[in-house]
């Protein structure tokens, strides 16, 4: 592979006599992974019903490589949210961040979704997933693929890290910040991308990643963990850019995040502190290198804030969101048919549309409390009160998981039945419900709505998602 010239020279300086197995590395082929979602599915389960060969990643307990010639988009259980299709190292930085259901949790460079979906899924529902990226058309796609995910706590949105700031100071229990970067770590997968680290190069991404990583200090409660991650190999990006955070906010540390002996962390490196001059302590960072593991490289900080002088905004919750606006019978009818627990006082209505909001919001601003934010989503959307009556929403239909919910239309997975329904046309079906809404699902994984009327399933699958 023909790298630029002063990658090339900088690499053999850095790597010294591993330069060689180095360079070797990249002739060989990306490798491909998928990582489950737990809340739908156990890695048991799915190693049971896999339409296509896998093998464990041995650092990651949901992930696993497919052979480069499978399409695991190309699937009903793709479509079902049962799994992300993710480059195996860049699973590693959302498997480090010490997340536990409950906590407070923002993704601050969060599009597509790769690590917020994993981060969502370990929060099981409780608390809240804040996911945000500064491009409105990627934090589209990132909004997808939290929905597809059904994940039920998220607020989606699409601010200049600064201007968060604003609003949660102090708020987060964990942070991940997934930073923009020259992207060294992807030359083999993606070739096109050295195009763009001549163009920009190193010391440009270090600006923008030393003004972001400062905003997520700010952001994160005392006590809390932030985790730092970047796909490249450049000092300055890494440990330089860790450094420059450690003299800014001298309450940080850097931890060891391999605690967890359950998992097998051979052909990890630890950071290289004297790559930059810095702190002993930047040693604790992780480096992962595509000649030592079967990835294609990735850096890893976790740090944990100390005490601080910030004082967390006041975090309480209004009474009730929904105001003055009132359910209607149709929509009553529909919630009381739901299993997802909820208490009534986290319902918000906007516009006709019905939203499930996390707890624990903060109430800064008054209702609703996020106002003045380039919100995406706030809440799991849960449907749309039209006149007479309540059409469930897509979200909705993903964030039922396995037996959620009783008047299914099941289709086996690989049925052609279940490519129709997902391709939007219209199928057959059989209910002993009645006619009415139904959770159209693939071998019991929902994969959207129908309505029934005698054998006839109206599509009402979101046609921007559909097959093509
Ligand atoms: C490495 S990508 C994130 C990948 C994502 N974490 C995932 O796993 O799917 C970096 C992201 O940072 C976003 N970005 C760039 N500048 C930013 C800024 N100043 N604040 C927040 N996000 C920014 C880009 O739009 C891009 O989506």
């Amino acid at each position: 592979m023909k790298l630029p010239q002063t990658f090339e020279t900088r690499m053999r300086e850095l790597l010294g006599e591993e330069y060689g197995e180095y360079e070797k590395s990249l002739e060989e082929k990306h490798n491909s992974g998928i990582r489950l979602n737990t809340l739908k599915i156990t890695p048991e389960e799915f190693e049971k019903i896999a339409p296509f060969g896998i093998t464990r990643i041995p650092w990651i307990k949901n992930g696993y490589y497919y052979e480069q010639n499978e399409q695991p988009a190309r699937h009903p259980y793709y479509f079902a949210g049962l799994y992300y299709i993710q480059e195996p190292s860049a699973m590693t930085p959302a498997s480090l961040l010490p997340v536990t259901p409950g906590d407070k949790v923002l993704d601050l460079c969060a599009a597509p979704g790769g690590k917020s979906t994993e981060l969502g899924a370990r929060l099981c529902g409780k608390g809240v997933l804040v996911s945000n990226d500064i491009s409105n058309s990627r934090a589209k796609a990132l909004l997808k693929n939290i929905e597809l995910f059904g994940i039920r706590n998220p607020i989606v949105v699409s601010e200049a890290p600064g201007k968060l700031v604003d609003y949660f100071t102090g708020y987060f229990d964990k942070i991940l910040v997934d930073a923009p970067c020259s992207g060294e770590g992807m030359f083999r997968k993606s070739p096109a991308i050295m195009k763009n680290w001549e163009q920009y190069g190193v010391d440009y991404y270090n600006k923008l990643q030393k003004e972001i990583i400062v905003q997520a200090a700010k952001m994160l409660k005392p006590g809390g963990y932030l985790l730092y991650s970047t796909c490249t190999f450049s000092p300055e990006e890494n440990e330089g850019t860790i450094s420059y955070l450690l003299e800014q906010f001298p309450e940080f540390q850097v931890v060891n995040p391999l605690a967890d002996s359950s998992v097998s962390y051979e052909g990890f490196s630890h950071g290289r502190p004297e790559w930059v001059k810095g702190r002993e302590e930047l040693k604790n960072c992780i480096r992962l290198w595509p000649h030592k593991i079967k990835g294609e490289g990735h850096f890893i900080a976790l740090l944990r804030k100390g005490d601080s002088e910030d004082t967390p905004r006041q975090t309480g919750q209004p009474e009730s969101y929904l105001g003055k606006a009132k359910l209607t019978k149709e929509a009553e009818e529909f919630l009381s048919e739901l299993v997802i627990p909820f208490k009534e006082e986290n319902l918000m209505v906007k516009e006709d549309r019905l939203y499930l909001l996390p707890e624990g919001l903060p109430s800064l601003k008054g209702l609703p409390s996020l106002k003045g934010l380039r919100l995406l989503r706030q809440g799991l959307l849960l449907g749309e009160m039209k006149k007479g009556r309540f059409e469930p929403s897509q979200a909705l239909a993903c964030a039922l998981y396995k037996g959620d919910y009783k008047k299914t239309i099941d289709f086996p997975g690989d049925s052609p039945q279940a490519i129709k329904y997902l391709k939007c046309e219209t199928v057959e079906g059989k209910s002993s419900f009645g006619d009415g809404y139904h959770l159209i699902t693939a071998d019991a994984y929902s994969l959207g709505w129908g309505k029934l009327t005698g054998t006839s399933i109206k599509n009402k699958y979101l046609p921007g998602w559909r097959w093509m």
